[in-house]
């Protein structure tokens, strides 16, 4: 039975005296893909990074309702530990430059001063690389510069770093908008594979993308989460016209 792993309720978020997440409510199911979309200035990426409590980073930021992963309140947690059971991938692949392929994929662990066994270590790097499909590129290179291999490579290294980690979900905000369309399809294929383990939260504009690679699409406007459904719903019998519009290209 789909069992819910993430769930908003009355959900809003702030810069300011700017509401830009209203009310949101919503239940993501496990080891879905979930695509979120809408117009730009919607608060797509907003409400992405109140998932996993990034928002409250920046300063004047405020948030309130409820947020909970497996029936927990996220705001009630360690946002460090949030954070890792809810990684995050940007839009423009950023390996750290001076750190090998290898310990990319390890930083996670230094970054919260976690000590690994080198064999421990070592497994991790080879299953994480191998999980994004990185493994056989890399395997003989892993001392090298991260910043060597190509941009569609470095996210999925960035993917492995987040991987590494063994999250519960993985959120990104517009994974492939920076890289060419070889590269997409590669990461769009990961997004399958990912399933599997991991719930995945892609924030993305590209409406073709949506419909190719996740199982439900959420379609914000105006800071509300206006039609959530599957996403073959979505996009052949949207309920709502704002869903209509949007994805009859009347407005972007
Ligand atoms: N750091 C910030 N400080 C102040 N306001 C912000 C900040 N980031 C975003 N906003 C504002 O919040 C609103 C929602 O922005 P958000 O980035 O969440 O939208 P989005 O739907 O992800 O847009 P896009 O598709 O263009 O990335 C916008 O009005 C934006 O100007």
């Amino acid at each position: 039975m789909e069992s819910t792993i993430l769930k908003s309720r009355n959900f809003n978020a702030s810069f300011g005296t700017n509401h830009v997440v209203k009310n949101v409510n919503i239940d993501i199911p496990r080891n879905h893909i979930i695509a979120v979309m809408g117009p730009s200035g919607c608060g797509k990426t907003t409400y992405l990074r109140c998932i996993n409590r990034m928002h409250e980073l920046i300063p004047g930021a405020t948030s309130n309702g409820e947020m909970k992963l497996n029936d927990e309140d996220v705001y009630q947690m360690h946002p460090i530990f949030v954070r890792l059971k809810i990684g995050m991938v940007f839009q423009r692949p950023n390996p750290f430059p001076n750190l090998s392929i290898y310990d990319n994929v390890i930083a996670g662990y230094k970054l919260n001063g976690i000590k690994l066994p080198k064999g421990e270590r070592d497994g991790i790097v080879e299953r994480s690389l191998t999980k994004v499909a990185l493994w056989k590129e890399v395997k003989d290179s892993l001392n090298k510069k991260g910043s060597f291999l190509s941009g569609g490579q470095q996210q999925r290294l960035c993917i492995a770093r987040t991987v590494a980690m063994e999250p519960e979900m993985i959120l990104f905000d517009e994974p492939t908008s920076a890289l060419d369309p070889i590269s997409t399809s590669t990461v769009e294929e990961l997004f399958h594979e990912l399933k599997a383990n991991y719930t995945l939260v892609i924030v993305t504009h590209n409406m073709q993308q949506a419909a190719r690679v996740s199982d439900k699409t959420a379609f914000f406007y105006m800071g509300e989460l206006v039609e959530y459904d599957e996403t073959k719903i979505m996009f052949t019998n949207p309920k709502d016209n704002r869903t209509q519009n949007y994805i009859t290209g009347r407005f972007s």
